[in-house]
């Protein structure tokens, strides 16, 4: 039986979401609609109000008016881990505690992450062994194989995030969120980054904060925009690109610039 896509609900959506912080309204009345498939690209510049969008999409923050949606259903008052076991995951920066065990145990401990009620870290090695396989073909969906062992302290910044990637895919998510993938990093790293998004992609659905607009141009099917915290513009790499009040809010920077986006990018 054929399925008809324009019929489905998006994967998740925003209605009028809003953050106010002690008067100052950081997102103001936000309507996002990410659609299945997609990698979508929340950008915008300094202070629009990306990482709060995403902090009220992962339930770090509560809105103070507006819906979140998750395959048409609310979710507004689920936590955290409620709306990752409906397959919603946010990728983690591996914190420093963990930053001392070996690439395969972080994913390891990333294959038990509490689901549930009940996490016991201290498992006993006999316990987790099983996981190991698991972790390890992870660790190479990300290309870390030959880092399975190595203390995560010690391993390039670039392997880091990507070893974030394969905690993520870990829960087996069904809707990625990534905060800036790519920041701080070299242009080696990028491209690995964008070739490893890319490849992760396939089968889900992304939305992911990105300051990079070259890698945004690269990856991403659709692009929200925001400004003062509310959305500026929609569409295509293409289209957001060229919208005047995008350039205007932009300004200086590699949108706003005369030369063209596209060959910024691909420079
Ligand atoms: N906890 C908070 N309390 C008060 N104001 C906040 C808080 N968090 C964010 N803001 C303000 O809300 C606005 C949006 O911030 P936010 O960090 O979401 O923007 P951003 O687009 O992610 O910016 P950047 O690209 O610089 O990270 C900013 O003016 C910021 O100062």
């Amino acid at each position: 039986m054929s399925v008809d896509a324009s019929a489905s609900p998006p994967v998740l959506e925003t209605r009028n979401l809003t953050k106010t912080f002690r008067g100052f309204t950081a997102v103001d009345g936000v309507d996002l609609q990410v659609q299945e498939g997609h990698i979508h690209a929340l950008i915008g510049p300094n202070g629009a109000g990306k990482t709060t969008v995403f902090n009220l999409l992962t339930k770090f923050l509560p809105p103070t008016r507006g819906e979140i949606l998750y395959r048409g259903k609310p979710i507004t008052p689920l936590k955290a881990n409620q709306i990752a076991r409906l397959g919603l995951v946010r990728s983690f920066q591996i914190s420093a505690v963990f930053a001392h065990m070996s690439a395969l145990e972080n994913v390891r401990v990333a294959l038990q992450r509490p689901l549930g009620t009940s996490f016991h870290f201290w498992k006993s090695e006999r316990t987790l062994s099983p996981l190991n396989a698991r972790a390890l073909e992870l660790l190479e969906e990300v290309g870390l194989a030959e880092y399975a062992d190595t203390l995560t302290v010690e391993m390039p910044y670039g392997r880091k995030r990507a070893l974030e990637l394969a905690t993520t895919l870990a829960l087996d998510p069904d809707v990625m969120l990534l905060d800036e993938p790519t920041q701080g990093m070299g242009a080696e790293d990028v491209d690995r980054i964008v070739a490893l998004i890319k490849r992760v992609a396939k089968g889900r659905t992304v939305l992911m904060v990105e300051h990079n607009l070259s890698v945004v141009s690269r990856l991403c099917d659709r692009i929200t925009v925001l400004a003062r915290g509310a959305v500026l513009a929609e569409g295509d790499y293409k289209s957001v690109s060229q919208d005047p009040r995008v350039r205007e809010a932009y300004m200086g920077s590699e949108i706003g610039d005369d030369e063209a986006p596209s060959e910024r990018a691909s420079a």
